[in-house]
């Protein structure tokens, strides 16, 4: 390292998101207003709110499925509607059963995390292949690749859509419950790799948990914000980028 990079600040508190005085409504029902809140690079938030306080929805407009209908959000400093860099978004939504005649495969669904990447459905190239198989065998579900997606169990299906939400290296990674119906075991690898990748490389997480021990563990146990129903845990991290490996399923194969 020379000196001028000894003397650099630390460039971690880049905004990654903005949400300024956000609200929504589902016709006359108000879910939120005025929530205003900034992710900076390296926090690793844990969205916390009982049932029906509007976490899913705030997740939802965040990743652009929704339109806020007051206020504004910005990500990695572009206000949403501007926003094209979705490649480094990774998403895991709350826990789905799909339908069994649902046509993917789960190839296909983790194939799926890269087309935002390349806009159009191009043909899969060797490398993405690779890089996909390298995924289903890391969530341990190599065996299941061919088969549709609709006829896993639940805790299956989460299990395809982490692996879909990794498969980019994400600098943002959203998750909403990940660890609702997964076993014991596969939650315990799936923590240690967020809190690795927390730890060692440059990502920022947003996860909404009713995991409370989970959170207050990692996450403190006081909130840093409240917003209305909504509050926000927040650890941010400070440690060097010093994993030398940059394929981030590196961890969960070692520790799986
Ligand atoms: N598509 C929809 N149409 C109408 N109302 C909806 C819709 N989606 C959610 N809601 C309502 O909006 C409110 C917030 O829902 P949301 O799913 O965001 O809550 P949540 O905090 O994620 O809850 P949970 O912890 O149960 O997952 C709830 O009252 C819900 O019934």
């Amino acid at each position: 390292m020379n000196t001028a990079e000894a003397a650099a600040p630390v460039l971690c508190h880049r905004e990654i998101i903005a949400l300024d005085r956000v609200g929504f409504s589902f016709g006359s029902q108000q879910v939120m207003n005025n929530v205003s809140f900034t992710a900076h690079e390296r926090d690793f938030i844990g969205l916390i709110g009982s049932n029906g306080a509007g976490k899913t929805t705030l997740l939802r407009m965040i990743v652009g499925l929704l339109k806020p209908q007051q206020g504004e959000i910005r990500l990695f400093g572009t206000p949403i509607e501007r926003f094209k860099d979705w490649h480094l978004i990774g998403y895991v939504p709350q826990r789905n059963q799909f339908n069994p005649l649902f046509p993917a495969t789960v190839r296909e669904v983790v194939l799926s995390g890269m087309y935002g990447r390349r806009k159009l459905l191009k043909r899969v190239s060797k490398e993405d292949a690779a890089r996909a198989d390298d995924a289903l065998r890391t969530l341990h579900i190599e065996n299941l690749a061919d088969k549709r997606i609709g006829a896993l169990s639940g805790g299956q299906q989460q299990r395809v859509f982490l692996a879909r939400a990794l498969i980019n290296n994400p600098k943002l990674l959203i998750l909403d419950e990940p660890m609702s119906g997964i076993d014991t075991e596969t939650q315990q690898n799936f923590f240690h790799l967020l809190r690795h990748m927390h730890q060692h490389h440059n990502i920022t997480f947003l996860m909404v948990s009713h995991d409370m021990e989970m959170v207050r563990s990692y996450l403190g146990e006081q909130p840093k914000e409240s917003c209305g129903k909504l509050t926000f845990h927040v650890r941010h991290s400070h440690d060097l980028e010093d994993c030398a490996e940059t394929d981030l399923l590196h961890t969960l194969r070692k520790e799986g």
